[in-house]
């Protein structure tokens, strides 16, 4: 795995503009072969997994800016050479070469005050589900842990050897180090438990939390995370999304949902139906890769909170498929709304796609009752199937919810190959201009002259990749991404991925 962690944008040069702009720079962002059991099989170059990790590897240049690449298809080859060596050492190889993740899985529950992550873990803890599971409780000052403390107290069998560590402090902004503290506190048990659960406060930030797991080398050799779940509290989170902050305040339960690898929107008792379709398209906006799953009392499948997978480079292209399906499901979804207002709807866009080149605006299919026939007040009129097609920002809403939520997903779809400098260019690019507002990404790339597909996944500035797979016969060359982040400009994205095909 190749972690780009480049904290600081100091170069903020040329803002989005610049992003379409494809000649290779100085200083490209990196996209490197991370050295995986499926890359290892599908290249019979056996390493282990995320080099990242390891200290040494990110001294080696994984924290930094990487140097400029060579030519595009020996860039991924020759990094993952280097990353066989530099973890070799470390790490355990099983007896056909395949590398053996034996890091413990960490769990990260969030969602606003409220809205049910106490209920959720305590039915974690109660369930027979054959998992030992440590929890790191974290509240903030203000708000009454002891009650807390003493549900989840009570949910611990001591016949279990269920470990829990509390921290009074906010894990997003001034504690982190007490993360870390408190997990390589609790790894030195490790022999009593399989997994952490970590909840967070209400009012966490997820992004630290998250990136604690990438950024601090013990932590990222020790530790894995394997999913954040967001509850979302079904009766009150409009109210919360609704809310407006003063400007660089972040809107929590905004963040919360964009973040999450696994939403559970719960409370489904305290409203109506259609209150629960209107939220889902909300919240799918907001974040189209995450899975929702409606709850009351957070009781959901164990396996939809444990065992998630989210920041497995294994699993992007499940992912990303996911959001497709999702996409089309909306698209159908919102269909049937139309007909059911019988062709009385006013799409910002009214549009199929379809072929390779379709790159259409913002699907956001406004349900309004007042307006006429969508086709007639489209600005811009597409079809969309296919591999070729381009969405954005699927904000799927009704006129009378908000249409602006300033975070929001982007995904973009283009058939051919990409150019690797360019990619790495315009990637780089956008990383650095957007940092704090590009939340996750994930993507399957198709790379001139390179026979696998290229995965990577990202989390604001830090960015790993690796080859997966190699392309079969006849399939479709297909890159695709998903961005999900604050006020991202799609059209810009688009320009610039566009860009880096292959001329
Ligand atoms: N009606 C209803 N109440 C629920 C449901 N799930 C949880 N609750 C109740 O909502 C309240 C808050 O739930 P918690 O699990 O403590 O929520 P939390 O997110 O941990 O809350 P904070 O720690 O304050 O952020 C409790 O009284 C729960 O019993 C549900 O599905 N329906």
């Amino acid at each position: 795995m190749s972690i780009v962690a480049s904290r600081c944008c100091d170069r903020t040069a040329a803002a989005m503009q610049s992003l379409a702009a494809t000649q290779p720079r100085a200083q490209p962002a990196q996209l490197a072969g991370r050295p995986a059991s499926r890359a290892a099989q599908a290249t019979g170059i056996s390493c282990r997994r995320a080099a990242a990790s390891s200290p040494r590897q990110r001294q080696q240049g994984g924290a930094s800016l990487p140097p400029p690449p060579p030519a595009a298809a020996s860039v991924l080859r020759s990094k993952r050479a280097a990353r066989c060596q530099a973890a070799a050492d470390s790490d355990i190889i099983d007896v056909e070469g395949k590398v053996i993740d034996d890091r413990v899985p960490v769990t990260v529950i969030t969602g606003f005050l409220g809205s049910g992550k106490t209920t959720l873990l305590n039915s974690i803890l109660k369930r027979e589900h054959g998992r030992r599971i440590a929890v790191i409780e974290n509240e903030f000052g203000e708000i009454d842990i002891d009650s807390d403390l003493v549900s989840v107290e009570e949910a611990l069998d001591p016949s279990k050897e269920q470990i829990m560590m509390l921290n009074n402090g906010c894990l997003c902004c001034t504690v982190r180090d007490d993360l870390v503290d408190m997990l390589n506190k609790l790894y030195d048990r490790r022999d009593q438990f399989d997994r952490i659960v970590i909840e967070t406060t209400g009012l966490a930030q997820p992004a630290p939390i998250i990136q604690t797991f990438f950024l601090e080398p013990k932590v990222a050799d020790r530790m894995k995370l394997d999913g954040v779940v967001t509850l979302v509290d079904a009766k009150h989170v409009e109210l919360h999304l609704d809310e407006e902050k003063p400007e660089g305040v972040v809107n929590e339960a905004m963040e919360q949902i964009a973040y999450a690898d696994r939403i559970i929107l719960n409370k489904t008792d305290l409203v109506e139906p259609a209150d629960l379709e209107r939220l889902e398209d909300r919240i799918a906006a907001i974040n189209s890769m995450a899975q929702i799953k409606r709850a009351q009392k957070a009781e959901v499948p164990i396996d939809y909170v444990l065992g998630v997978g989210g920041f497995d480079l294994e699993k992007v292209e499940d992912d990303v498929l996911a959001e497709e399906e999702h996409h089309s499901h909306a698209h159908s979804h919102s269909h049937d709304h139309e007909h059911s207002h019988s062709h009385s709807h006013s799409h910002d866009h009214d549009h199929e796609c379809s072929g390779s080149n379709c790159t259409h605006e913002s699907h956001s299919h406004d349900h309004s009752h007042s307006h006429s026939h969508a086709s007639s007040s489209s600005e811009s009129e597409h079809e969309c199937s296919g591999a070729g097609c381009s969405h954005h920002s699927h904000k799927h809403g009704h006129s009378h919810q908000h249409h602006d939520d300033a975070v929001s997903s982007v995904s973009i779809s283009i058939e051919g190959d990409m150019d690797l400098d360019k990619v790495n260019y315009w990637l780089g690019g956008l990383m650095e201009v957007k940092s704090n507002d590009l939340y996750r990404m994930k993507g399957v790339l198709a790379i001139k002259d390179f026979p696998a597909r290229f995965v990577f996944q990202g989390v604001h500035m830090l960015f790993e990749g690796m080859p997966d797979r190699e392309w079969k016969e006849g399939e479709k060359r297909v890159s695709k991404m998903v961005f999900i982040g604050k006020e991202l400009d799609r059209q810009l994205i688009e320009e610039g991925f566009r860009e880096c095909l292959v001329k």
